[in-house]
C-alpha cells in the first residue's frame, strides 16, 4: 500500500471516528517563559562517601535552557493557574531506568503509589512504545490511560458523553461491572493485512527472525501494533547488517517505516499517528477541547516522545519535560534526570493535589 493512500486512510479514521484536533492557538505565557531561565538549584559539584562527582559543564549549560522541572516547580502551579492539569508519561526511561532485558524493565512499588496518587488528582495517561497490555502489566493501576504502540492503542477509565463508533472506539467492561475505552485508529490497516493468510506481524515476527538470525544479540518484542528490534548486544560492527536486512525487509512491506529509539529500531505502519497524535486525541477525549482550559504536562525520555513535546510547544503551553542527565537536542522545555527525579516530581505533585483539594 502506497505512502499517500495510508495517509489518506488515517484522514479517514479520524473523521469517521469525529476526532477533533487539539490545537491551542494562545502564545506562551509570561511567567512560563520566565520560568525556562530560572537559576536551577543543582549543584556543580557533589560528593558521596568523599567521592567527588563532578557534573558535566555542558550539562549545567543546557540545564539553563532546560531548567529542573523541580526547581521549577511553583512557577508551574503558577503557570497552570485556573487551568486543569493532565499528565502524561513514557514508560522506559521515565518509569522504569533502562535495563539491559526489556523484559524486566519493572516499576518501583514507591513509583508506582506516585503516579497513583497522580492520578487520583489529575487524569493520567501513559503513552508507551510497549503494547498497552503489557505496559498495563508493568503498571498494574485501573485508575490511569493507556495509550501502547506509540499511541495506536489507546485503553483507560471511559469518560461520559463518548460516541462509540464500536470499530475504532469500542466501550468495553471489565467482570467488576468498570466501564473503560478502547481507541484503535490503525485498526483498518491492521484488517487490511489480516485479509493475507495470518496476521501481519506474525509474518514480520517470522520473517525478521529469518533476517537476523544471524546477527548475535538481536532480541525482538511482539508490541502488538509495531515491532521492536532491540540491539544493546548487538556488536557494533553488526549494526549495519542489521539496518540492512531490515531495509530489505521493507522492500516487501511498504506500508511500514523504521523509527530510531534508545538501542532499538521500530517497525511500525506509516499511518501518521504518533505520541503527539495521542496525546490530543487524549486531550479531546477527556474533553479539553480548548486549550485555555487545560494544562498538559508530559514526561518522557525517547526520542519518539519529541512528537508530543512539539504538540505541547506549538500550543504555546503546558509542560514538556525531558529526562535526560546529558545535554540532548529536544524541543522539551524543562528536564529531570532520571525516574528518580520523575519520581521525586510526581510524589510532589501528588501533594500539591491533596493540598489544594483539602483548601479548597
Ligand atoms: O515509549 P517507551 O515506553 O519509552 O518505549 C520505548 C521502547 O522501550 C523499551 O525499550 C527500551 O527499554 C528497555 C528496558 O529498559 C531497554 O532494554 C531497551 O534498550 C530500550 O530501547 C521497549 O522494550 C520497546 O519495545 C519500546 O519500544
Amino acid at each position: 500500500m502506497s505512502e499517500s493512500k495510508l495517509k489518506n486512510m488515517a484522514t479517514k479514521v479520524y473523521e469517521a471516528i469525529g476526532v477533533q484536533r487539539w490545537l491551542p492557538s494562545s502564545p506562551q505565557s509570561e511567567s512560563m517563559s520566565k520560568s525556562r531561565h530560572d537559576h536551577v538549584n543543582r549543584g556543580y559539584s557533589t560528593t558521596t562517601s568523599n567521592q567527588p562527582i563532578t557534573i558535566d559543564q555542558n550539562y549545567i549549560s543546557w540545564l539553563k535552557e532546560h531548567p529542573s522541572a523541580i526547581t521549577s516547580f511553583q512557577q508551574m502551579i503558577n503557570a497552570s493557574k485556573g487551568k486543569q492539569i493532565v499528565v502524561f508519561l513514557d514508560y522506559d526511561g521515565t518509569l522504569s531506568p533502562i535495563v539491559s532485558d526489556p523484559e524486566c524493565a519493572f516499576m518501583s512499588d514507591q513509583m508506582r503509589t506516585a503516579v497513583r496518587d497522580v492520578s487520583n488528582h489529575f487524569p493520567t495517561a501513559i503513552i508507551s512504545g510497549r503494547s498497552r497490555e503489557k505496559v498495563f502489566d508493568f503498571v498494574k493501576l485501573k485508575t490511569v490511560y493507556y495509550s501502547g504502540s506509540h499511541g495506536m492503542d489507546t485503553m483507560g477509565p471511559a469518560p461520559k458523553n463518548v460516541v462509540y463508533d464500536n470499530k475504532y472506539l469500542q466501550k468495553i467492561s471489565d467482570n467488576e461491572g468498570n466501564d473503560f475505552i478502547v481507541f484503535q485508529p490503525a485498526r483498518d490497516f491492521l484488517s487490511a493485512i489480516e485479509k493475507f493468510s495470518d496476521t501481519w506481524h506474525a509474518q514480520m515476527l517470522r520473517e525478521i527472525k529469518e533476517r537476523t538470525e544471524n546477527i548475535k544479540g538481536v532480541v525482538i518484542e511482539d508490541n502488538r501494533f509495531c515491532l521492536s528490534v532491540h540491539y544493546r548486544h548487538v556488536k557494533n560492527e553488526d549494526y549495519k547488517k542489521l539496518e540492512e536486512e531490515l531495509e530489505l525487509l521493507l522492500v516487501k512491506n511498504p506500508g511500514f517505516h523504521i523509527t530510531k529509539g534508545n538501542k532499538v529500531l521500530e517497525l511500525r505502519p506509516s499511518i501518521g499517528w504518533n505520541k503527539g497524535d495521542a496525546l490530543k486525541y487524549l486531550l479531546d477525549t477527556l474533553g479539553f477541547h480548548k486549550s485555555s482550559d487545560v494544562f498538559p504536562i508530559y514526561i518522557g525520555d525517547d526520542t519518539t516522545d519529541e512528537d508530543a513535546f512539539k504538540v505541547l510547544r506549538e500550543g504555546g503551553e503546558g509542560y514538556p519535560v525531558i529526562v535526560s542527565s546529558s545535554p540532548r537536542e529536544t524541543v522539551a522545555t524543562h528536564s529531570l534526570r532520571n525516574p528518580s527525579e520523575v519520581q521525586s516530581f510526581l510524589m510532589r505533585l501528588g501533594r500539591w493535589g491533596v493540598d489544594n483539594a483539602t483548601s479548597q
